[in-house]
């Protein structure tokens, strides 16, 4: 199968494929398609947009590609291994080692410092805590949140509590970044810098990115753009610079 056509650009390193992707719900009596023969291949350091309107299987999709939930069929091929083939505890080790998720809110743990939200994460995974407190100040830094490393949730604006949340997406060396409308709660200026981080990261630590988003106006901060329709996808269409 020629999966590098479906691909944003043609590239060896290709974190992120999906082939022939059909997921179904039950509705009723019968199942309503959510995604309907997918096929999207995101490479290392590409950021892709996925727009279309309400119901059309954008988070399905990004559900799907995260290995939260299985296919009806077709195949999720993370970093080359093909989720698929992996049961749930293989699965879930895959997606902590390879994913990172951000979704619209941030989710962040009220009593902990923005650092050690991210520590956190690494403990989880259980690794030790020195080089994890080392990583995380360096993401902070990196996502313009140097000064606040010991501020807790209340102390931060919406957009500062989205960058510990691309942050902590990051403290796990994702080959694959899934980000659920980031700017949802935020205002144009913060959705636009917001959008910017993430353009930013996906190149810096060499991720693929998927982002679906409502803002089209930020899309250009990006290096292509797909459109859902029916869970059908369109083919990604280059738009960055
Ligand atoms: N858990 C579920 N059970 C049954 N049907 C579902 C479920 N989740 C989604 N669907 C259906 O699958 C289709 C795709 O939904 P999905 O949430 O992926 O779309 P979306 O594009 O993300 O929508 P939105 O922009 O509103 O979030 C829709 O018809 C939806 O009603």
């Amino acid at each position: 199968m020629n999966t590098a056509a479906t691909g944003i650009t043609a590239t060896a390193n290709m974190p992120l494929q999906l082939i022939d992707l059909t997921l179904e719900y039950p509705d009723g009596q019968g199942t309503v398609k959510a995604l309907d023969a997918v096929n999207l291949g995101v490479g290392a350091g590409q950021m892709l947009s996925l727009i279309g309107p309400s119901g059309s299987g954008k988070s399905s999709l990004l559900a799907a590609a995260a290995t939260l939930i299985r296919p009806a069929s077709g195949l999720v091929i993370i970093d080359g291994t093909t989720a698929s083939d992996l049961n749930d505890a293989q699965m879930t080790t895959l997606r902590r080692e390879k994913v990172g998720i951000i979704f619209q809110q941030p989710n962040l743990l009220a009593s902990l410092t923005a650092v050690e939200q991210l520590m956190i994460s690494d403990h989880l995974r259980g690794k030790p805590l020195k080089p994890a407190k080392a990583r995380a100040l360096e993401l902070l830094e990196i996502v313009g949140l140097a000064d606040s490393a010991k501020k807790r949730p209340h102390q931060l604006s919406g957009g500062q509590r989205q960058r510990v949340n691309i942050a902590r997406a990051l403290m796990g060396e994702p080959k694959v970044l899934l980000v659920d409308e980031p700017t949802a709660a935020l205002d144009n200026t913060r959705s636009e810098s917001i959008v910017r981080l993430l353009a930013h990261v996906t190149k810096e630590f060499s991720v693929a990115t998927v982002m679906v988003t409502h803002d089209t106006e930020f899309i250009s901060l990006t290096d292509a753009v797909a459109s859902m329709r029916d869970g059908v996808l369109g083919l990604p269409e280059l738009v960055g610079v």
